[in-house]
């Protein structure tokens, strides 16, 4: 029985990479000032005191993140010994996306530069949005700048659901976003104008790597809430991740979350919808049960990117954190003789840091599994990696499948 297990951790950096000064990120570091702002009583709403992550940290994290950050994270004391493989990565993707993340895990650097909006206002070319209106047979269309969702509704959402004008917004990545209203706009013509977009993105040899719907419900600006049914529409991996090159070799890949959107559909057999952590923490507990031998399980926990680290909510994203180690011992538990599980970030997303973007961080490699014996190593500690591609290449070794063409492996070849 050989199976991977990715536990993709959305946003959980773990301290500014060694090429952070390139995107204005030196010094951020999302668990390590989660951990200092815990420590210092400044993250009491709906938990307490320190972080306490004790399952994690008996897989390595505060050690790892040691190596990664310049010092031990706050509260964080476990010396080991570890029952897991642990070390940090470092990006070779020029972007601090979710697709470049996502991609080189999966064996594949995003190694051309995207295409991302200007900060002037409007940001979106005029011809283009002019194409969109006409096409779509919009009465025209709110904000055009870089935003954060959830202030842009709070501020457009009154006059979008009075007008009918569809809000379109970006940030620091290469995103189109269009926000509106899941009732009065409707859901079905929300994703209909964003596959419009995209096609239309595509036509102008725009490479923007996603157009995402950001449906949301509510009455006025007070009670504006964004919905479950976020729709990514991503552009394709420039090669074949592992993911295609085990469904290639007939195994399955199991989608949890937005994992299906992030790779463009491709190298997917199963999709399991799920929103919110927990509900795709029991998705996966369901899969790791039921899932065939050569098989990818691949949640992403995207609320500590998308509801903690962009709002720079600090004890939101230390409880999530929380509750997430929590419920680590029922994976443990749910695991079976060659399965292989890997804890991973995409990016940082620093919630102290200014403003409301991405950081450029190393991310976690944390690699465990039941009959993973650590004992055959020199070391628990598997260092700094120079890509996030060693993980898509490990479980190329493990499952057996074609190497992929970056990264180097810490597994052994099956
Ligand atoms: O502020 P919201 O809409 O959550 O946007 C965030 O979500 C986008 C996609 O993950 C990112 O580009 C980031 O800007
Ligand atoms: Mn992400
Ligand atoms: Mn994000």
């Amino acid at each position: 029985m050989a199976r991977a297990i990715i536990l993709m951790l959305d946003s959980f950096g773990v301290g500014a990479s060694a090429d952070a000064e390139d995107f204005g990120d030196v010094g951020a570091n999302t668990f390590g000032h989660i951990a200092e702002a815990c420590a210092a009583g400044k993250a009491n709403i709906d938990r307490q005191g320190p972080l306490k992550l004790p399952n994690l940290e008996k897989l390595g994290l505060g050690l790892l993140a040691e190596e990664s950050g310049g010092e031990r994270p706050a509260g964080f004391s476990f010396n080991g010994p570890c029952q897991a493989l642990y070390g940090y990565a470092q990006e070779k993707s020029r972007g601090k996306d979710t697709p470049s993340g996502h991609w080189e895990i999966a064996g594949v650097p995003v190694l051309f530069d995207w295409h991302y909006f200007p900060t002037t206002v409007p940001t979106f070319p005029a011809d283009f949005i002019e194409q969109i209106i006409n096409e779509a047979n919009l009465p025209g269309i709110l904000g055009d700048c870089h935003a954060s969702g959830t202030e842009i509704i709070a501020r457009l959402g009154e006059e979008h659901m009075a007008s009918g004008k569809p809000i379109f917004y970006t940030s620091a990545d290469s995103v189109l976003q269009i926000a509106a209203h899941e009732e009065t706009f409707g859901l079905e013509p929300l994703l209909a104008l964003c596959e419009l977009a995209r096609q239309k993105l595509d036509d102008h040899g725009l490479r923007v790597g996603r157009v995402i719907a950001r449906p949301f419900l509510g009455s006025n600006a007070e009670n504006f809430k964004r919905t479950g049914n976020r729709r990514d529409y991503s552009v394709l991996p420039p090669a074949p991740t592992v993911l295609d090159k085990l469904v290639s070799a007939g195994g399955e890949v199991i989608s949890i979350g937005k994992i299906a959107d992030i790779y463009a559909h491709q190298g997917i057999t199963q999709k399991v919808k799920a929103s919110g952590n927990d509900a795709i923490f029991d998705a996966t507990l369901e899969a790791i049960k039921t899932a065939p031998e050569q098989s990818i399980i691949f949640p992403n926990f995207v609320d500590f990117d998308m509801e903690y680290g962009h709002r720079r909510n600090v004890a939101g994203y230390a409880k999530a954190l929380e509750d997430f180690d929590q419920r680590l011992p029922e994976l443990i538990a749910a695991l079976q003789p060659g399965d292989r599980v890997f804890i991973a970030a995409d990016h940082g997303c620093d919630p102290t840091w200014p403003g409301t973007d991405h950081t450029r961080e190393y991310i976690p490699v944390i690699c465990f599994g039941p009959d993973l014996n650590i004992a055959e190593y020199d070391s628990a500690n598997i260092g700094l990696r120079t890509s996030f591609a060693d993980i898509g290449q490990s479980i190329a070794s493990h499952l057996g499948l074609p190497a992929t063409d970056y990264g180097e492996s810490f597994l052994p070849r099956q």
